[in-house]
């Protein structure tokens, strides 16, 4: 059994492990929110930045951070640094974030556990994992079911300059999705909790490979209906991938399921929407990986996807036709001719809820059947 920590008090004390554009985000949001900071940065030159101007001279390089807040790094901090926070929270790339926690797991006191959050978007390749499954791997059950999920419509850019934002929250107890929402939880930014972990982690991971989709036909030349298209068939595909794989369907009506969906898919300022832009302009898409200077977690997820859907059986035409233009060398144009001229179907069917790999990694975690079923009909 772990033991957490009580309620941070208002003023946590929070690491942030990964100084990118999204974990500075959340430390300034942290930051403003009076809460004393850490920000670890595996990059030498951030770290001594980031101290001296109080800014990040690679992600948001405009953005000036609240003083309460110290770079750390660029090695991970020692167990007596880990064991005194209140919160840890991990904004590192899912592809990284296997490696990273095996090194945290030694320094983590199961006795007086912080309150651990995830906000990555995407599945490991290889292994297809979710996060919750490479938290189980090197962390172990107990840990990973204390493990909170933060996803929903939410650009780095935008948190910082208090745009109002909201996310969904979603852990498998009540005391730590809510513990997480009130740490995040500001008038310009509102959390939802919810008990689908499972559904907010494929959400999130899913809505980049129609964002990609969405930006190859813009790139193409193709105007609003054909967007509109790609998010309303997006969201079905995506949300019989969910419920075959264990998840709640309703999971996807929320904000990080259509909300995320719709930013993603509607905006330049998306890092996949962009990979997706430049191919559909005719843009290798090594060139785009070489330039990009971000993460787009969309293009190593739709691998993953692949696999998922392969051994679900589900019909996802759009996944499919963006890992054959990734992955096979097929043009974009032709991609999205050929899924035109599918033959016509019905537009809603939702496949049957065997939830086969929820099951599975449910089992991993010590969890029955029961919680399953918790999960895909939930008390509404
Ligand atoms: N940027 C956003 O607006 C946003 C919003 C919500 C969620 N996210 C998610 O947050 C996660 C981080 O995205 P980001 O925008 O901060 O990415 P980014 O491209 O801005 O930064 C990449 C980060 O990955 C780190 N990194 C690279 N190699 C690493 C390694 N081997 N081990 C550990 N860290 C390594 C870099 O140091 C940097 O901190 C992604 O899963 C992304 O989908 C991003
Ligand atoms: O820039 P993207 O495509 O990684 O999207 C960032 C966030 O996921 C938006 O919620």
């Amino acid at each position: 059994m772990v033991s957490s920590k009580p309620q941070p008090p208002s003023h946590s004390k929070v690491l942030v492990l990964g100084a990118g554009n999204f974990g500075s985000c959340l430390a300034s949001h942290l930051g403003d929110s009076q809460h004393d900071v850490w920000v670890w940065a595996r990059e030498l030159e951030i770290v001594k930045h980031f101290n001296e101007h109080h800014r990040n001279p690679v992600y948001l390089p405009t953005h000036d951070f609240p003083k309460n807040i110290t770079a750390i790094g660029p090695g991970l901090p020692d167990k007596e640094f880990m064991d005194s926070m209140d919160v840890l929270l991990f904004a590192i790339p899912t592809q990284f974030l296997r490696r990273n926690l095996e090194c945290i797991r030694p320094k983590l006191d199961l006795n007086n556990l912080p309150l651990l959050i995830f906000v990555n978007k995407g599945i490991e390749v290889g292994t297809h994992a979710l996060t919750l499954e490479i938290i189980v791997d090197t962390c172990g059950p107990e840990i990973a079911k204390a493990a909170t999920f933060i996803s929903g419509p939410s650009f780095a850019k935008e948190i910082v300059e208090r745009q109002p934002t909201s996310v969904s929250v979603a852990s498998f107890t009540e005391d730590e999705a809510s513990k997480a929402a009130t740490l995040f939880h500001q008038p310009h930014f509102r959390c939802y909790t919810g008990f689908d972990p499972i559904g907010i982690e494929l959400s999130g991971a899913l809505k980049n490979v129609y964002a990609i989709a969405s930006g190859m036909a813009d790139g193409l030349g193709f105007l609003n209906n054909t967007r509109a298209m790609i998010i309303t068939r997006g969201l079905a595909e995506m949300t019989c991938i969910g419920t075959a794989y264990g998840a709640s369907p309703l999971t996807f009506l929320g904000l990080s399921g259509v909300g995320d969906l719709f930013l993603t898919c509607s905006s330049s300022n998306s890092r996949n929407y962009t990979v997706g832009y430049r191919l559909g302009q005719g843009e290798p898409l090594e060139q785009i990986m070489k330039t990009l200077g971000s993460v787009a977690e969309g293009v190593s997820t739709t691998e993953a996807v692949k696999t998922v859907i392969d051994e679900l059986g589900i019909n996802a035409p759009i996944a499919q036709a963006v890992y054959e233009v990734l992955y096979k060398g097929k043009e974009a144009k032709t991609a999205v001719r050929e899924l035109m001229e599918l033959p016509a179907s019905r537009e809603l069917q939702l496949p049957p809820t065997a939830g086969g790999p929820a099951q599975r990694l449910l089992s991993k975690l010590g969890m029955d059947s029961s919680t399953l079923h918790e999960i895909m009909h939930p008390r509404l």
